[in-house]
């Protein structure tokens, strides 16, 4: 099959306290459709704990071909061999990432809803620019609220990809595939669905595909 145009990045919930059971929740959620991304933010918690999650779910991903993130720390994206980094305007600086993690390494920035942070992230060679808060969410505590024009206007006047987050779900993001992003990453969307993350993943994916 094709790769859709938008594709599902999935991000942990912020604190995974059965690992195993979340390991077999993971994979029957990836089995279930389309997710290019996994994203490893357990906010707050120890080394040891992240690294052992790590360790946990980065085989599950990339035996399904599921690039996976580290949250915040370059160091421990190294050290766990995570296929890149998320970075934070406040969690280290892309060309640092880039010199630590290599060429290869995923880099990704987040740029709430400025462009100006969004083209800085570009030329210190991030590999995918963040926009957010589209919605309210109860996953994080936000500032910034973005919209869907910053998606579109990206898209027209850059080749990096764009990834969309905050509060997105299978009702309200037609308009956010739409203006242009390339990915949607999501917390809530997936884990608290009613029918279980793998029922979350086959929502998003099919009003990805039919936005
Ligand atoms: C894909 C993606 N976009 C944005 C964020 C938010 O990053 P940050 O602003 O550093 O906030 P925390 O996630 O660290 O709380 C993200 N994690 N992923
Ligand atoms: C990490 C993050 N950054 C901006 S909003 C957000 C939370 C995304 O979670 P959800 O998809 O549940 O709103
Ligand atoms: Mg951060």
């Amino acid at each position: 099959m094709p790769e859709p145009d938008c594709r599902l990045y999935l991000i942990t919930p912020p604190a995974l306290p059965d690992l195993p059971g979340f390991a077999e929740d993971l994979a029957r959620a990836l089995d279930a459709g389309d997710v290019a991304a996994l994203q490893l933010r357990l906010k707050g918690a120890p080394d040891d704990v992240v690294l052992r999650a790590a360790a946990a779910l980065i085989p599950v991903a990339q035996a399904r071909g599921v690039v996976v993130l580290m949250n915040d720390r370059m160091d421990l994206a190294k050290k766990a061999g995570c296929d890149g980094v998320h970075l934070g305007q406040g969690d280290g600086d892309p060309v640092a990432a880039r010199k630590l993690l290599g060429a290869e390494a995923m880099i990704g920035v987040t740029c709430h809803a400025s462009r100006h942070l969004a083209m800085e992230a570009g030329e210190a060679g991030a590999d995918y620019v963040a926009f957010g808060a589209f919605f309210p969410t109860g996953t994080k505590e936000t500032v910034h609220q973005a919209e869907p024009e910053i998606l579109e206007w990206w898209s027209e006047m850059f080749e990096i990809p764009c990834v969309a987050i905050g509060g997105i779900t299978a009702a309200n993001c037609p308009p956010l595939v739409q203006a242009g992003a390339d990915f949607l990453a999501v917390v809530g969307a997936v884990w608290n669905h009613p029918e279980g993350p793998a029922a979350g993943v086959r929502a998003m994916n099919a009003a990805i595909a039919s936005a």
